[in-house]
């Protein structure tokens, strides 16, 4: 069986891939990064490290690539005799690969009636739907109906912590030993594939929100606040006490939102709550504040870990929320020169106002309470210095 995976990065030879060879599948690579290609046709293996205290091996094998650069017509022959699609390429990079797989999927339906799910593992709502839009916009609309009828693209939830680092083998890949990837049922075509590790669920919302307003918020309060105190690691963060006052908080605040939305059991948000916190804390991994915080334009967006919980927390309590507001603030204070969008930001900021940036990034309506709340913590925000 053939899968085809855009994006050999952390998640997908740390996770997807893992789990895609448990399961019997040659999984191409799709990727620009023309060193790691090479390496995977050159080695057609690479060891998974599980980041605990035996440091379990897992040995990956069956898996090749194809530079998308310079080998486009590779890709589409790839996605023409596909048995499975997967992505992890980040939610930025969706309509860049859109056109790609458009190419593929056009060649595909023309000759091959075999069904084929395409599955966005990203952090975000909806990212297959996306990936699903900006692919259309590519094709006709004889094209499209053909697609419709043979071309699934079921949502996502993916949940591994698998940070950045430099091995001596440029494909091992060290990752937690936890892990959870839901797939929407409704939006596959065919047979569900079968691939132990995934969780196949009817309605992704209240999960994928679970996840992105608990792991994600929390993960995301961390690098934020830390980042602002000087911490250079999520490790050395979670050791300031102000850091783990402000992440219970915030995550408090979330879960009342998820759990007066979609009523989950109290007792057992706190124990999922709990060991996501635990996660953060797992001595074997280093991971730097400046990639759980990457791209803070995108995570201020309305739909995001941040206002996202935060404007929910406002609806179902009545009330304003403090910590999240807290970590917005701190959001807004993340300066990093190697982070593009980080770098737009305080450009933004310095032109406008962080006001002004909290209407045009984050879609708050002028004068909102959440924008009020959001100020008062930036005018606060040098109490947390260390
Ligand atoms: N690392 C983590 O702990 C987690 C990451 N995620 C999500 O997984 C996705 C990927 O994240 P990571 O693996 O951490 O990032 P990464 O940066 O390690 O991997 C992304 C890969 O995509 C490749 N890429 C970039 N542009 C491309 C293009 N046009 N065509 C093909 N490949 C391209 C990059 O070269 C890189 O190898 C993101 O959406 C992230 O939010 C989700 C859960 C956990
Ligand atoms: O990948 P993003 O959306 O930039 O988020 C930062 C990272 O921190 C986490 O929230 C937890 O590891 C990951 O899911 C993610 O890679």
């Amino acid at each position: 069986m053939e899968a085809v995976h855009f994006g050999a990065g952390n998640i997908g030879r740390g996770f997807i891939g893992s789990l895609l060879h448990q399961a019997n599948y040659h999984t191409t690579f799709i990727d620009v990064n023309a060193e790691v290609i090479q390496a995977l046709n050159e080695n057609k293996q690479y060891n998974v490290i599980l980041a605990s205290e035996n440091s379990e091996k897992h040995n990956v094998q069956h898996v090749s690539g194809i530079n998308s650069v310079t080998d486009a017509a590779s890709v589409v022959e790839a996605i023409k005799n596909a048995a499975i699609l997967t992505t992890a390429v980040g939610p930025n990079i969706l309509p860049v690969i859109a056109e790609l797989i458009a190419e593929g999927l056009r060649e595909r339906v023309k000759s091959n009636k075999q069904p084929l799910n395409i599955i966005a593992c990203e952090n975000m709502i909806g990212g297959s739907s996306i990936l699903k839009e900006k692919v259309y916009e590519h094709l006709a609309s004889d094209e499209q109906a053909s697609c419709d009828a043979l071309i699934g693209f079921p949502n996502a939830a993916v949940d591994r912590i698998v940070p950045n680092q430099v091995n001596d083998d440029l494909l091992e890949v060290s990752v937690e030993p936890y892990y959870e990837w839901l797939v929407e049922e409704i939006g596959i075509k065919g047979q569900t594939p079968a691939i132990e590790g995934i969780t196949y669920v009817q309605d992704l919302t209240p999960y994928i929100e679970r996840k992105l307003f608990t792991v994600n918020t929390g993960h995301s309060a961390v690098a934020y606040i830390g980042h602002y105190m000087g911490c250079e690691t999520i490790a050395d963060a979670m050791d300031e006490p102000q850091v783990q006052e402000i992440i219970k908080g915030a995550l408090s605040e979330s879960g009342e939102a998820l759990i007066q939305t979609y009523h989950f059991d109290r007792e057992e948000h706190q124990t999922y709550i709990n060991t996501i916190m635990n996660r953060f804390m797992n001595p074997y991994i280093s991971d730097e504040v400046t990639r759980v915080g990457r791209g803070p334009i995108r995570k201020l967006g309305p739909r995001d870990r941040l206002i996202r919980p935060a404007s929910a927390y406002m609806e179902v309590t009545g009330k304003k929320p403090t910590y999240l507001a807290k970590t917005i603030a701190a959001a807004l204070q993340f300066g990093n020169e190697q982070d593009a969008e980080a770098v737009e930001l305080q450009q933004m900021i310095q032109e406008d106002g962080v006001e002004k940036v909290l209407q045009s990034v984050s879609g708050l309506a002028a004068g909102s309470t959440l924008i009020g709340a959001v100020l008062e913590e930036v005018d606060r925000i040098g109490e947390w210095r260390r």
